[in-house]
């Protein structure tokens, strides 16, 4: 039996998705029209003997309870939500709840980090795990020299797979095989985590209490991997498949466009599939690519959507709009001949007619192979926006015939004009 651990954070992480994260939980952000974190269940309810997922964080019960039940009915998988008294690390939340996880004895869990998509190889790694005498196989892929220094850096044996050296975020090069923040574990980690747990009570005893440092706070990353290095007991899953972080906003209009191309292999029939029959016996509108279309959201007959489009629920499209790589959703409207290229729109925002909302793609460099998205910060050296996608926060107002170019606008505002290069606060 197999159980898996989805890592979500808490209200003060993703602060780097905002606005997108200001009227919902970062994980629970659809992309694709899923939330994130539904596609790693997905992932998860393929691996034939995982019979419990389990959502570690620090965000309110009340946040994660609705999602949870919605879940359960859906996949028939035992499925809870574990709360953090405080954020504890990527290790201490596991470790603190350690015979909720220990509980019916798994041969070995997956600990998924919430903030990755991807096509996740977790089949693969219970061979690869199989084949091993591992306490733990993490993922690992290639990314390109100055953009690895972002992540855990692995150094391996090419032929076992070997973990011989690890740096979480290196301050020089390391290795461009970089970890992917989901692991295979064995239940021994755990006596891993109770020595460090007790090595950290008594230093904190030593120091006569007065040390502010939480002993339950660890981190799989630099508390189990790095000297798990070189012991022969820490392997590498290398893969090639589509993996990317999703740590800014703009990386949400990226990840939308691969997990909607992932749809093609996995679930075709959740793509708006429009053939030339469907044209000409009934009046639908034009779906160029890949397109998600809520069931319940409203498009005219007239408008043309695609490639890489996701509609969440109620959505209203006017006729003659236009849609490209954009995200729109769920109780938004948008008016007659509206054109949204690279943007956000967020809940309930309302759009006039002959409008245009721009962003600018922030795509990884397509002519470096393995380049992975940057997580630019927002203003460059020089104090100007850097240009990205156009994020229309919830409840925005934005009137007819204007053009909106890579704006960020917060929940609940008014436009009443055109904009550029701005965060409209
Ligand atoms: N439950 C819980 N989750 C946490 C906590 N802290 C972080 N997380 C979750 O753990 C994941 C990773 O957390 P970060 O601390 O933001 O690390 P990172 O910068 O994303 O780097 C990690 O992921 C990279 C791949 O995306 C790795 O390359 C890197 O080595 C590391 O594992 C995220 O999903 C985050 O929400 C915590 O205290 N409690």
């Amino acid at each position: 039996m197999l159980k898996a651990i989805i890592l979500i954070g808490g209200p003060q992480k993703g602060t780097r998705f905002r606005p997108l994260s200001l009227d919902i939980p970062k994980p629970l952000f659809p992309v694709a029209g899923l939330p994130i974190i539904q596609h790693h269940i997905e992932a998860c309810v393929r691996v034939p003997d995982l019979k419990e997922i389990i959502l570690l964080g620090y965000y309110p019960s009340a946040d994660l309870i609705k999602f949870v039940q919605e879940m359960i009915q859906e996949y028939k998988i035992a499925i809870r939500y574990l709360q953090e008294y405080t954020a504890l690390g990527t290790a201490g939340g596991m470790y603190h709840f350690r015979d909720q996880i220990k509980s019916g004895n798994p041969v070995a869990f997956f600990v998924i980090n919430g903030d990755v998509c991807g096509d996740l190889p977790l089949l693969e790694m219970c061979d690869f795990y199989g084949e091993k005498d591992a306490l733990v196989v993490v993922v690992g892929t290639e990314a390109i020299r100055n953009q690895s220094v972002n992540y855990g850096c692995i150094v391996n044996d090419k032929n076992t797979g070997e973990i011989l050296h690890y740096v979480e975020k290196p301050s020089t090069f390391v290795s461009t095989l970089v970890n992917c923040g989901v692991y295979l574990c064995s239940l021994d980690i755990f006596q891993i985590l109770a020595s460090l747990f007790k090595k950290k009570e008594e230093e904190y005893i030593y120091n006569d209490l007065c040390s502010s440092n939480n002993s339950s706070i660890m981190q799989l990353e630099q508390d189990v991997l790095r000297p798990l290095a070189g012991t022969g007991k820490a392997f590498v899953y290398q893969t090639n498949n589509w993996w990317s972080q999703l740590k800014s906003a703009g990386s949400a209009i990226y990840a939308n466009r691969h997990c909607l191309q992932l749809y093609k292999k996995r679930h075709p029939e959740w793509l708006t599939n429009l053939g030339i029959q469907d044209l000409q016996v009934k009046q639908t509108p034009k779906i160029i690519g890949n397109v998600f279309i809520h069931p319940t959201a409203f498009i005219h007959h007239t408008a043309v959507l695609g490639p890489n489009v996701s509609i969440g629920s109620n959505v209203h499209i006017g006729p003659g709009v236009r849609i490209r790589e954009s995200i729109i959703l769920s109780g938004a409207s948008i008016s007659n001949h509206s054109v949204i290229l690279y943007s956000v729109v967020g809940r309930n925002s309302k759009i006039g007619a002959w409008t245009r909302v721009e962003g600018t793609p922030c795509d990884p460099n397509p002519n470096k192979p393995f380049a992975k998205m940057d997580n630019l910060p927002l203003f460059n050296t020089n104090g100007k926006l850097n240009p990205s996608i156009t994020i229309l926060g919830c409840s925005v107002s934005v009137p007819s015939e204007v053009i909106l170019l890579n704006l960020i606008v917060l929940p609940y505002k008014e436009l009443s004009r055109s904009f550029k290069n701005e965060i409209i606060l």
